[in-house]
């Protein structure tokens, strides 16, 4: 029998240095025979990157912001995920459905029952089989932020925002603590790389188990 394929997702507040470690997990994977889709959110698709620039530039109510995440995410699923899965393939995701409750719900107080309302619509039995929690203080964040680039929408927000972005990812990694690992990412990089070496042995292991 085909072997389904795994669904990774790496989240953490802007700056926490995700991006910097997909690369260095698609390519262990890669290098040991596994065929990697690295994909992202808001993104992911030619829609989903068309809106990905209303999003991150145009300020708009917070329920159009949740919405146009969740419609960002119904087309990324059935057009890259879900296809990706059935092959075989392993999917990585640069953020998914944790970062609407992080920054929609922890960020911008929308209410979580609504988001949990658009999960349970948009991706009823999807979720990811491992989520990476990069996890920095605000300051080391924003620091790395304002070294590198010109801040985007969610990037300007205040402390506040990130406070509670921040929280309510760390409250969801307590709640799901199966599928999530809180990776120290105020250390650096080599030391990181480590912990994700750990990681990556411990998923193949998985497959050769199944
Ligand atoms: N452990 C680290 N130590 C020092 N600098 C780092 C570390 N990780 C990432 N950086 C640097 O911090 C900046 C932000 O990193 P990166 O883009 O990976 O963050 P991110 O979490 O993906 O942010 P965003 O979600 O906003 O895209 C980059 O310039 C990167 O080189
Ligand atoms: C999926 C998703 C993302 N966001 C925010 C989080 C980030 O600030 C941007 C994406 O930019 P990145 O630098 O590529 O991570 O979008 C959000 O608010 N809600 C979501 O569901």
């Amino acid at each position: 029998m085909q072997k389904a394929g795994k669904f990774i997702t790496f989240e953490g507040i802007d700056g926490a240095g995700k991006s910097t470690h997909i690369a260095y997990v698609a390519q262990a994977l890669q290098q040991r025979g596994i065929t990697v889709i690295s994909s992202r959110e808001p993104g992911g698709t030619p829609l989903g990157e068309s809106l990905r620039q209303i999003l991150l530039q145009e300020k708009m109510h917070l329920e159009t912001e949740a919405l146009l995440m969740f419609a960002v995410r119904r087309e990324h699923i059935a057009q890259v995920i879900e296809p990706a899965l059935q092959r075989g393939d392993w999917v990585i995701s640069d953020r998914f459905s944790d970062a609407s409750f992080a920054y929609q719900g922890g960020g911008r107080k929308l209410p979580l029952a609504k988001l949990e309302a658009l999960e349970q619509w948009v991706h009823p039995h999807l979720q990811p089989d491992l989520t990476l929690l990069f996890d920095v203080p605000l300051a080391v964040a924003r620091e790395r932020l304002d070294a590198t680039r010109t801040l985007d929408k969610f990037e300007q927000e205040q402390t506040d925002f990130f406070a509670g972005t921040r929280a309510e990812y760390l409250r969801r990694a307590a709640q799901f603590p199966q599928r999530f690992r809180i990776i120290d990412s105020s250390r650096a990089i080599p030391e990181i790389r480590k912990d994700l070496d750990g990681l990556i042995a411990e998923l193949l292991v998985g497959e050769q188990d199944e």
